[in-house]
């Protein structure tokens, strides 16, 4: 079902004794809004997290995962792995994954294929580079990640899907989408979506922004039609900074 979702994208970010300590600060924060509240932390700081948030309102999801069950996967995590810490959400298809790890859509589609397999809940992001948007092919760009990764699905598996859309240009880089660029590219998502599944499965959808959202910016963005929620990375990581987001519906 739509909903409002913000998750915390900490990244490579926070040792043990910072990730306490944010949390604790999290804990302190007064939500007003009714979005979901996810973050998610590095894998060494998952089991701690989770412990800690147990009685919360925030839920702890992973940044990624592989797709294979076990196996010599040097550094690697599997789904398996991440449900036995209690986990059930992950973060598939980042744009950092796709760039400096060099993850393909057809390894995607394993990875979603593995975490639908095993009933998690996967926040699937893309999003295309500033060439692509000066082109003019950004929607070209997107479709063919959506439909690469996400098509060889049925529409049931969607109920456990949350898109987040995030141009490249845009991640950390203080320059966001405005308004009005996310809710065409988002609209158009959800076309897109309509056009292969039928207007229940795009309804339904939680359709996610990325890139530089701020406590200065969310109000606006999250009050476009189809911008159902944010993927924050930067300001996440100040409680703050995190929950004026949270608190943006
Ligand atoms: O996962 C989060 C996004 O990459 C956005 O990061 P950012 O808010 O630092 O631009």
């Amino acid at each position: 079902m739509r909903k409002h979702i913000v998750a915390g994208n900490w990244k490579m970010n926070n040792d043990l004794a910072q990730s306490v300590a944010l949390i604790s600060d999290l804990k302190k924060q007064n939500q007003t809004s009714d979005a979901e509240v996810m973050i998610a932390p590095t894998f060494t700081n998952l089991w701690h997290a989770n412990e800690n948030l147990k009685d919360s309102t925030i839920e702890v999801i992973a940044q990624n995962m592989h797709f294979a069950k076990n196996g010599a996967y040097t550094g690697e995590v599997s789904a398996e792995m991440l449900k036995s810490l209690g986990i059930t959400t992950v973060i598939l298809g980042h744009s950092e994954r796709r760039a400096y790890f060099n993850e393909t859509d057809d390894m995607l589609a394993k990875k979603v294929d593995a975490a639908l397999e095993h009933n998690m809940r996967v926040i699937f992001c893309f999003g295309e580079e500033l060439a692509d948007r000066q082109a003019n092919n950004h929607e070209a760009v997107v479709a063919n990640q959506i439909k690469n990764a996400l098509f060889h699905l049925e529409a049931s598996a969607f109920e456990h899907i949350v898109l987040a859309y995030e141009p490249v240009w845009a991640i950390g880089t203080g320059e966001t989408a405005s308004p009005e660029q996310a809710q065409d590219m988002h609209q158009f998502i959800r076309q897109t979506l309509n056009d292969k599944y039928g207007e229940n499965v795009a309804n339904d959808m939680s359709i996610l922004y990325g890139g530089s959202v701020k406590p200065a910016n969310a109000k606006e963005i999250f009050s476009k039609p189809d911008v159902d929620g944010g993927l924050i990375g930067g300001a996440a990581l100040k409680a703050e900074d995190f929950y004026a987001i949270v608190n943006a519906f």
